[in-house]
């Protein structure tokens, strides 16, 4: 059996814990898919804040750095910060669990001789972590609070999703699904801050939170977010592949996904405050659009031949001085972000884009940029079987915004250079975001950039 006792305090004081941990954390670390630095080298380390969440179960906050090759010529390596959340199991000996659960053996500090396993795979810490969530209440500085109209079940089964994703999400009886945020900011997080405001607008597009973890060092965050858990939901990549799989137009859930995106719109809009946008809006879009491609050329060598062409994109929306009102919105809108129960579409994950600040993040901001997101994806499905479709991928985005269109009143085509903007914008986000993440599928934006600097329409045929 695992020793469960509980740790000795003079264990858990931050500078002696992290000399057991940090060699074990520097090999384990880049293995992680939500690790920033996912494969290099982590440069430094240390422990924000240590709770002992029950016997033999350590909640980490966890700064690391990792280097960052600013790529082009004579450009210089510089090291990224960002704080981590973990879930460590200690004990003589790991519980019965998938082998990849193993973190190591610490050989020295107060840990020595001890194992470390990620708690997130261990049954027994993440049914306990339920039991937290079920009973509100303060540990150390965490916070379990939730929804008191909601009554939550005890001694439901968890599973940890086995999903490619950018935090660590945790299935319970298929009834509620916990997401536990690993990239921690200070501040609200909006997958927990926009959810509940929707719901409170009466929006059931979107699953409302139930319960949530906070924390207060070493800054205000939030760590995760309960939701109901969509049984038998299909994600709309899933279904978009599985249309293309049998030949199939996606016609029908295009538009009624374009309906679905302009009703979650329009709650959001009634939810927050609008930001009336000051003349020259655009022209300050603009130069952080181009910036970001700069920076994002010198990481990506590949980007550096289009970047000349892709600008005039960003200095063609510089030109159009329409000012309009700005709202919260999606911010990191694709076709894996939204599941199908019946025919029915709901929106998830309104995290943002994990890598930007989340002031940033929770600013308002065009709705095109969400629309601009969906009907990339629809260009990335395509691009995800052989032969490419690139027609399957037009209809769906005229059928994406003709649905929009009817719910919202107003078609985002009628704004061609922000949708061109933000489609490039996106574009150039995809690229590093693939670069970094999963290098095998950087072509697929590359491919786009290039139609997008031949100034092609996305979804049409190159010319030959
Ligand atoms: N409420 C839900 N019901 C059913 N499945 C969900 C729900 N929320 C998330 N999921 C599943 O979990 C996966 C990851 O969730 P997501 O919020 O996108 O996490 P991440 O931000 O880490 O990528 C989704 O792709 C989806 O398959
Ligand atoms: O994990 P998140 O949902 O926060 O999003 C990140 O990962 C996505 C990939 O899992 C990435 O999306 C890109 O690939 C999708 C297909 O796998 C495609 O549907 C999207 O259009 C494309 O952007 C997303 O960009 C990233 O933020």
């Amino acid at each position: 059996m695992p020793k469960t006792a509980p740790l000795r305090p003079s264990r858990l004081s931050p500078g002696p814990l992290l000399t057991s941990l940090a060699g074990l954390l520097r090999e384990w670390l880049p293995t992680q898919r939500w690790f920033a630095g996912k494969g290099r080298p982590v440069m430094d380390l240390a422990l924000l804040s240590v709770t002992e969440l029950h016997p033999g179960c350590l909640h980490l906050l966890l700064q690391a750095g990792h280097a960052e090759q600013a790529a082009g010529s004579g450009s210089d390596e510089h090291s990224v910060h960002d704080c981590y959340q973990l879930f460590l199991g200690v004990g003589e000996t790991v519980p019965a669990q998938p082998a990849r659960a193993v973190i190591g053996r610490a050989d020295e500090g107060p840990l020595a001789g001890l194992m470390v396993y990620d708690a997130l795979q261990d049954r027994r810490s993440t049914a306990l972590l339920l039991e937290r969530l079920r009973t509100p209440g303060v540990v150390g500085p965490l916070r379990f609070e939730r929804d008191l109209g909601v009554t939550l079940p005890a001694g439901l089964e968890p599973r940890l999703l086995d999903a490619e994703q950018s935090n660590s999400s945790l299935v319970y009886g298929d009834r509620y699904i916990l997401k536990v945020f690993r990239r921690v900011q200070p501040g609200i997080n909006p997958d927990l801050e926009v959810p509940w405001a929707l719901a409170r607008q009466g929006c059931d597009r979107v699953p409302a939170p139930v319960a949530w973890i906070r924390t207060s060092l070493p800054w205000g965050a939030t760590l995760g977010v309960l939701q109901p858990f969509l049984p038998d939901a299909a994600d709309g990549w899933t279904r978009a592949l599985q249309a293309l799989d049998s030949g199939r137009d996606f016609i029908d859930e295009a538009h009624e996904l374009g309906r679905a995106t302009a009703e979650v719109h329009l709650a959001l809009a009634a939810a927050f405050p609008l930001e009336f946008q000051q003349r020259h809006h655009n022209g300050r879009l603009a130069a952080g659009m181009t910036r970001r491609l700069e920076a994002v050329a010198r990481s990506v060598p590949e980007l550096l031949p289009h970047a000349p062409a892709l600008r005039s994109a960003f200095d063609a929306l510089a030109a159009v001085d329409t000012p309009r009102p700005a709202q919260r919105i999606h911010g990191d809108l694709h076709l894996g972000q939204v599941l199908r129960t019946g025919r029915r579409w709901h929106l998830i994950d309104f995290e943002g884009e994990p890598a930007r600040p989340l002031p940033e993040r929770r600013r308002a901001q065009s709705p095109v940029r969400d629309v601009a997101g969906m009907l990339r994806s629809f260009d990335y499905a395509a691009h995800a079987r052989h032969p490419w479709r690139p027609d399957w991928a037009r209809r769906c985005r005229d059928a994406y915004c003709g649905g929009y269109a009817d719910e919202a009143g107003w078609d985002p085509r009628e704004e061609p250079e922000l949708l061109r903007a933000y489609e490039t914008d996106r574009a150039v986000y995809e690229v590093l975001y693939e670069a970094r993440h999963r290098p095998e599928w950087l072509p697929v934006p590359m491919a786009a950039i290039a139609r997008l600097a031949d100034r092609q329409p996305l979804g049409a045929r190159r010319p030959q």
